[in-house]
């Protein structure tokens, strides 16, 4: 642990200052692509603008015999693209694999301009993000980046959720930590074999009604990701960073896909993976608020004037504490509105539309 007079200083001589505060644009969908793939490669001018982050993946989902083209194509790609407004973040190899020091290498010397987050698989404690801390610091040194740039962790070790806390708050470039459902599961021993979501073994029963165990007892799917999701939600919040829920491995099954978005966007999320252009509209469509939503915390803050207090509306309470929930949404709102034209004007219609319904 760095003490804390010196959480913010370089770690090398001549890399860029730390950010203090980590920066929030839209994340709903980090979008993954195999830079290898040259279907994949070619769609990345056209999803560059529908995407909130492309994600360069050189890691799990790449073949071994892959990696090096996967790492020059995701040079090129960078230096030949115009991502506009949308971030690009790449996710280096584990760093026991053969590959994670020359992906850093070669990533940050020739496109570290251009690289907005680094994401880190398999991350055990906070031994691994100080380790990457001072790589990174020493390669920005030496190629003279003026910007640092950012470490985003997956949770997918018993070992790293053990530590979740620890990774969260390693270096202030941590800007991030997604669940990773798949590694987190083999790592457990969990008897699920697929990609995120629910099972149907994973219940709760009712009671039963008679003498019979087996008539009429209606019985409940439950989350299987409801603790860790939760406990990472904590852990970056309380470390000023960005949580969000991994990858859905159903790409077919877009109905559950949106609920497990859902579930996490509940419980703090900011966004999602999509793995398959198919999960990007389910992802833009949970991260972004409903325009419902947007009016109703536009009229409670309206209606507690300084924010404090406490103000019957719809016959429910709204009080200190009911305006900072709704604050969250409405600036979530705004920022998204900022971006996403269609979104600007469904939030300006409802405020609208809430605006007449009070005047009547
Ligand atoms: C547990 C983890 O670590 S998750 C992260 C690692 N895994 C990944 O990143 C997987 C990324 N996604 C994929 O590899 C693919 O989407 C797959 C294998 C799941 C499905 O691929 P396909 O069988 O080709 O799907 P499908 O036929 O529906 O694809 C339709 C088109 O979209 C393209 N496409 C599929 N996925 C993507 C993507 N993520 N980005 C851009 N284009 C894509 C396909 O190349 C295909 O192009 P075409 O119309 O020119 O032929
Ligand atoms: C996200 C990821 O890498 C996993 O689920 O294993
Ligand atoms: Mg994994």
């Amino acid at each position: 642990m760095r003490s804390p007079k010196d959480f913010f200083a370089p770690l090398a001589v001549g890399a860029p200052d730390p950010v203090r505060e980590i920066p929030n644009p839209p994340s709903r969908m980090i979008h993954f692509f195999d830079p290898s793939n040259p279907k994949m490669a070619a769609k990345v001018p056209d999803l560059a603008p529908k995407v909130d982050v492309l994600l360069g993946n050189l890691e799990d989902g790449v073949t071994a015999d892959r990696k090096e083209e996967a790492r020059a194509g995701l040079v090129r790609i960078a230096r030949d693209t115009d991502f506009g407004r949308t971030q690009l973040w790449t996710r280096v190899n584990s760093f026991d694999s053969p590959w994670a020091l020359d992906d850093l290498i070669t990533l940050v010397t020739e496109i570290g301009d251009k690289l907005d987050v680094i994401m880190v698989p398999k991350v055990e404690g906070a031994r691994d993000i100080h380790y990457v801390d001072r790589l990174l610091a020493q390669l920005e040194a030496r190629v003279g980046l003026r910007r640092p740039l950012l470490v985003h962790a997956i949770l997918e070790t018993a070992g790293g959720v053990a530590n979740v806390e620890e990774i969260a708050g390693a270096s202030p470039r941590m800007q991030g930590i997604s669940l990773g459902p798949a590694d987190l599961a083999a790592s457990r021993r969990m008897k699920t074999t697929r990609v995120g979501g629910g099972h149907p073994g994973y219940l709760v029963r009712a009671d039963p009604v008679g003498d019979d165990p087996h008539a009429g007892r209606t019985t409940y799917q439950q989350d299987l990701w409801h603790y860790t999701v939760a406990r990472m939600v904590d852990a970056c919040v309380a470390h000023g960073i960005l949580p969000y829920y991994g990858p859905f491995g159903d790409i077919r099954d877009v109905v559950a896909c949106e609920d497990q978005f859902r579930n996490a966007y509940l419980l703090g999320c900011v966004g999602a993976w999509s793995l398959h252009p198919a999960q990007i509209d389910i992802a833009r469509k949970v991260f972004s608020p409903a325009p419902t939503e947007v009016a109703w915390a536009r009229r409670v803050i309206a209606a507690m004037g300084d924010g404090t207090g406490a103000v019957m509306l719809d016959g429910k309470m709204q009080d200190d504490a009911t305006v900072k929930q709704c604050r969250v949404v409405a600036e979530l709102a705004d920022a998204l509105a900022e971006r996403d034209p269609e979104l600007a004007e469904a939030y300006a219609v409802s405020a609208a539309a809430t605006e007449e319904a009070r005047a009547e």
